[in-house]
């Protein structure tokens, strides 16, 4: 696992983006996995910024992203496909049929999670799958439990979950109570991790994702089992580490 500390954060943004651009200038076919939540917004800035200066082209990437709420329209301001619009797809040249998002107003939410799976192994593997990381230690959406699920799936979100994310929607009753998310099993296979992780409340969790056991009650800590990970922290989130 490489960890990397960074003081700035337009540091850190501009590592996390030279990531993905030497990835797509490599092969611009590139199957990225991309997160949503407030961590990876600057690297979106730095990301649409290169694209506007020539430096990168997404017309042949496809990009998949790790979840979805269930229940809100995608013209929801706070679904994960506004979102993805808004700080990145919509800033792009990237061809809609290329970008995947699970629908979590479909009818039938078990078979948007096989669909969803199926679309992916067709494209996948992914190249390069960038994570946030919960409070409580979930990537993705896989919150920490007696087990864990490999595949797409349907999830209850956890009270701590609707709390950090409430900062969105203005209160935690309006988060959704379920999401769709990639498996853990899915988010393992990528065949590179990028996890980024920002301030002062992530420390602890930064400390047992990766220095502690590996267990499902913390998801991120099954990361110390992929060959390749790169961590990027400001130093506040990688204060704990010893
Ligand atoms: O970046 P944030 O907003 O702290 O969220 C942490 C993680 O939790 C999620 O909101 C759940 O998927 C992710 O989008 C994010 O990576």
């Amino acid at each position: 696992m490489n960890i990397l500390k960074f003081r700035s954060q337009k540091e850190l943004n501009q590592a996390g983006a030279g990531m993905i651009i030497e990835i797509l200038q490599t092969n611009p076919g590139a199957v990225l996995g991309l997160a949503t939540g407030g961590t990876p917004v600057g690297i979106y800035q730095e990301l649409a910024a290169a694209h506007r200066q020539g430096l990168v082209s997404y017309a042949k990437a496809a990009v998949f992203n790790l979840d979805e709420y269930v229940g809100l329209e995608r013209g929801h301001p706070e679904s994960y496909y506004s979102y993805m619009q808004r700080h990145l797809l919509g800033k792009i040249d990237i061809p809609p049929k290329q970008c995947h998002i699970p629908d979590g107003m479909a009818a039938d939410l078990e078979s948007e999670c096989r669909r969803y799976d199926r679309v992916l192994e067709e494209a996948g593997p992914i190249d390069l799958q960038m994570l946030g990381i919960g409070h409580n230690g979930h990537i993705g959406f896989n919150e920490p439990d007696e087990e864990l699920e490999h595949v797409t799936h349907i999830v209850e979100l956890q009270e701590q979950t609707r709390e950090a994310n409430a900062r969105f929607f203005g209160m935690p009753e309006k988060v959704p109570a379920q999401a769709i998310t990639m498996g853990v099993g899915t988010i393992l296979k990528a065949k590179r991790i990028l996890l980024v992780v920002r301030g002062p409340d992530k420390a602890d969790i930064v400390k047992r994702a990766l220095q502690g056991p590996v267990t499902t009650k913390c998801p991120a800590s099954f990361l110390q089992t992929h060959p390749d990970v790169t961590v990027l922290l400001d130093t506040d989130a990688g204060s704990g580490l010893g």
